[in-house]
């Protein structure tokens, strides 16, 4: 897997970051939101720099400009919900994108701190000879990635695979790894180096699903 962290370079995506982690910031929801929005924009961008391009010709009304253009049949898809606000982000760029929406959510087994992923909503397009940019803001042990990769297969064999996340967990990102080829790459905000007994990333953020939409009941 080819990892490109975007956060090892200077940018003012680093404000952006600093702005989601910040306890006195991160609980206004609609600059929580815009904050991911905003990232996954400049994710994009920066993964656009690896698509495919091809030349073309571009009228204007004085003239012919050649102008290079993708040529890949993009794919978003996004693990609801905490997902939401990346896809727009990444919409935003690749606004002809197909769409595709996957629900996994971590279900804690009563009285422990153990999970399990449960997949159960997922609409997707046909993902054959396509790039399919696959988002979730938090990748944290990795296990919601790598499900819903594997819950996506009966769709197609993608001819480019691109994880794209805000703040990863290093031993996540390990586990990730794993799973996915070497010419998959992941574009990422920033990388933290642990998780808590919880499975949460430290120092992370907390939970992107609350932060961005308010807390829900376990069920
Ligand atoms: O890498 P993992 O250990 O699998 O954890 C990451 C997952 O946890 C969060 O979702 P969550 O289960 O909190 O659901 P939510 O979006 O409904 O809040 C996040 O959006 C990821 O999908
Ligand atoms: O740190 C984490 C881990 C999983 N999901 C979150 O929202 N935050
Ligand atoms: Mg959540």
């Amino acid at each position: 897997m080819k990892i490109h962290n975007l956060s090892l370079q200077n940018s003012i995506l680093n404000t952006f970051i600093s702005e989601i982690r910040n306890t006195d910031v991160q609980n206004d929801r609609l600059r929580f939101r815009r904050n991911i929005e905003r990232i996954g924009e400049i994710l994009g961008y920066e993964m656009s720099k690896s698509l495919n391009y091809k030349q073309k010709a571009i009228e204007t009304p004085l003239g012919t400009s050649p102008i290079p253009l993708p040529k890949n049949d993009v794919v978003l898809c996004s693990i609801l919900r905490a997902g939401i606000p990346l896809h727009n982000g990444l919409l935003n760029y690749f606004d002809k994108a197909e769409n595709a929406f996957i629900s996994a959510y971590r279900h804690h087994k009563t009285h422990s701190d153990d999970f399990e992923i449960i997949v159960e909503y997922l609409a997707c397009p046909n993902l054959e000879g396509k790039t399919l940019v696959l988002a979730d803001p938090m990748l944290a042990t990795g296990q919601s990635l790598v499900a819903t990769f594997r819950a996506l297969r009966p769709f197609g064999k993608p001819k480019a695979i691109h994880l794209v996340s805000v703040i990863g967990a290093q031993p996540g990102i390990d586990f990730v790894e794993k799973h996915f080829d070497e010419n998959v790459h992941l574009w990422i905000a920033t990388v933290d180096e642990k998780l808590n007994d919880k499975g949460y990333i430290v120092p992370g953020l907390g939970d992107a699903g609350d932060l961005a939409f308010g807390e829900k009941l376990q069920h």
